[in-house]
């Protein structure tokens, strides 16, 4: 894709909204990604700013092989550390002398702590207690989210992911850091019926959020902890509307390059 810059912004979030789930900013224009399986041509036809006048936008897509993914990520992985607390890193990397130290080797999967999102999720784990509680990483990617959960003291942590390759990768991940209460789940919310839990953490999109609030919500024990992710500051009051609409008290904002963070209360 290949807009004029004050564009950019705009196609990035209607893009999101459309379920593309990574994006990189080259001097071109916009690379996006969206699962092979959630990709047809009629996406586009709900994508606004590719009709408007003012920033004439020229697209092109194609099929990428996973394979070759995965070596240009091996190439391109530099480990990250959060607050100097938490280092995501992987198995070719050097430790790092931080409370936290996790092994991710992403392949294809969302989640090596880079994203705005990622990074923030990994805040809001830091900054609260875990300990002794049950988790859902819905979700889950790489499963990082779910690894440090369990590092921070989670007793039981469910790592759900609908795309088959984040199943795999998360089972490899949470083999690879020794994780011992993370069962890792091929599926979607629907999985989640007569499930419990103290904490639940979904970075994943402002409609899929909005869309599956009801069972999130359904599966939160009182006085439960809700993070949320993968939307902009702009979404927002829409999040914010559905979440008090099931009666949760919004708690705390993170907020990094427009990309946000909720954390609520049940
Ligand atoms: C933004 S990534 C987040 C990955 C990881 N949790 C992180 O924070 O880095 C969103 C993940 O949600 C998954 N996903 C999207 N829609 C889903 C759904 N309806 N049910 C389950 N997983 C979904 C995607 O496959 C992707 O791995």
């Amino acid at each position: 894709m290949n807009p004029a810059q004050p564009g950019v912004e705009i196609l990035i979030a209607e893009l999101g909204y459309a379920g593309f789930e990574s994006f990189v900013e080259t001097e071109e224009g916009v690379t996006a990604y969206i699962q092979k399986e959630d990709w047809n041509t009629n996406i586009l036809d709900d994508i606004q700013v590719l009709n408007s006048e003012e920033f004439n936008i020229t697209y092109t897509f194609e099929e990428i092989e996973q394979t070759n993914w995965n070596a240009e990520w091996e190439k391109n992985f530099n480990p990250i550390v959060v607050d100097n607390i938490c280092a995501v890193r992987a198995p070719f990397h050097d430790k790092f002398d931080t409370e936290f130290d996790i092994i991710i080797e992403p392949k294809m999967s969302f989640g090596t702590g880079h994203h705005e999102t990622t990074h923030m999720m990994i805040q809001h784990i830091l900054k609260n207690d875990f300990t002794n509680k049950s988790v859902l990483d819905m979700g889950c990617g790489t499963g990082v989210l779910a690894i440090l959960s369990e590092m921070k003291g989670a007793n039981r942590v469910d790592a759900i992911d609908y795309d088959n390759w984040c199943y795999l990768n998360s089972l490899e991940n949470v083999q690879r850091n020794n994780c011992k209460t993370i069962t890792v789940i091929e599926g979607d919310a629907s999985v989640l019926r007569n499930k419990r839990y103290d904490i639940i953490i979904a970075n994943i999109n402002r409609n899929i959020l909005l869309n599956d609030m009801e069972v999130y919500v359904s599966c939160l024990n009182k006085n439960g902890m809700l993070f949320l992710s993968g939307f902009y500051e702009e979404d927002i009051p829409i999040i914010k509307t559905k979440c008090e609409k099931h009666l949760l008290k919004f708690e705390e904002k993170l907020e990094r390059n427009n990309w946000v963070s909720l954390k609520f209360l049940n």
